[in-house]
């Protein structure tokens, strides 16, 4: 297996939200990154998402000048998934669906030597299913950055059925690597950050939709009463409403009623209306 010392250059699949903050944040440690998405669109989105981060942390005075434009200039774009082939290291952030996935890691285990690790961002599906469409499965793991990825200081670490013990120690390494804390999950749905947030983020959606309080009041409710930064609808806004929906559904699915998505938050998602990214969700957005 290629360890840690021998990593310089990093794939990442997915240019999204989190494809393009876990770029920036691997270039910003120093590695070169090679973004890849399969519309060239998707990539010019994705880099126009990092200059503007990176610009913010300038401003913040959190970033040198020459910082952001070197953590730019170690990002190479591509829709070439053979881009990825001299790669050490590389991490999925698709979309969150298991037969895109498993179609990636198939490809990926063609393309990339058998020796580096293949790592999943995601939020709720199983990594040991991901994995299976591998010849690799003790190489796969799961490292699960939060949003906003240059923001957020944890990453949570899930361990596959197959997942191998030096793997598990190289996705703790890398994060750290990237200036981050973790803690680790076995790979039970939702592990444990998606277990706990989405039927909280559920529950606040149905206290809409039942009419128990306004959005303003739910958000304003659990910021003031429980000290958390963000209220659940706000949070689902920023998330992403398809997320919330494609990660409640799948925990509803492997562990019951108690998990049910809300009739709104389907609502919502069939409409378009997908938080922050489309400019409205529960709130509108400039
Ligand atoms: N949004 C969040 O808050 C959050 C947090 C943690 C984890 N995640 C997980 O991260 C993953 C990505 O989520 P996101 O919010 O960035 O989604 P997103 O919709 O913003 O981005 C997904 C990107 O993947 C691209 N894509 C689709 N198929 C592809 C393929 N075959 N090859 C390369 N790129 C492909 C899409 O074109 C899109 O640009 C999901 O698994 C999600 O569950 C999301």
């Amino acid at each position: 297996m290629r360890e840690l010392d021998s990593v310089e250059r990093v794939g990442v699949v997915g240019a999204g939200t989190m494809g393009n903050g876990i770029a920036q944040v691997a270039a910003t440690a120093g590695y070169d990154v090679v973004m890849r998405d399969i519309e060239q669109e998707f990539v010019e989105k994705g880099f126009d998402a990092i200059d503007s981060s990176l610009d913010r942390l300038v401003d913040g005075e959190k970033l040198s000048d020459d910082g952001a434009t070197a953590t730019r200039e170690r990002i190479t774009g591509t829709t070439e998934l053979d881009d990825l082939a001299d790669c050490d290291l590389v991490i999925e952030a698709a979309v969150e669906e298991m037969a895109i996935k498993q179609d990636i890691f198939t490809d990926l285990d063609e393309t990339v030597p058998d020796d580096v690790v293949l790592a999943t961002n995601t939020s709720t599906l199983s990594v040991t299913s991901i994995a299976s469409a591998t010849d690799r499965q003790e190489l796969v793991v799961g490292v699960h950055f939060m949003n906003p990825v240059p923001v957020m200081d944890g990453v949570e670490v899930v361990v596959g059925e197959r997942t191998g013990e030096k793997t598990t120690k190289l996705a703790h390494d890398f994060a750290e690597e990237l200036d981050k804390e973790t803690w680790e999950s076995d790979d039970k749905p939702g592990f444990v950050s998606n277990r706990i947030l989405m039927p909280w983020i559920n529950e606040g959606v149905r206290t809409l939709d039942e009419g128990v309080a306004t959005k303003e009041d739910i958000d304003r409710g659990m910021k003031l009463g429980t000290n958390v930064p963000m209220g659940p609808l706000e949070l689902a806004d920023h998330i992403g409403l398809d997320i919330c929906l494609d990660a409640t559904e799948t925990l509803h699915e492997e562990l019951g009623d108690r998990y049910t998505p809300a009739y709104l938050l389907k609502r919502k998602v069939e409409a378009g209306n997908l938080g922050k990214k489309t400019g409205r969700g529960f709130y509108e957005y400039e």
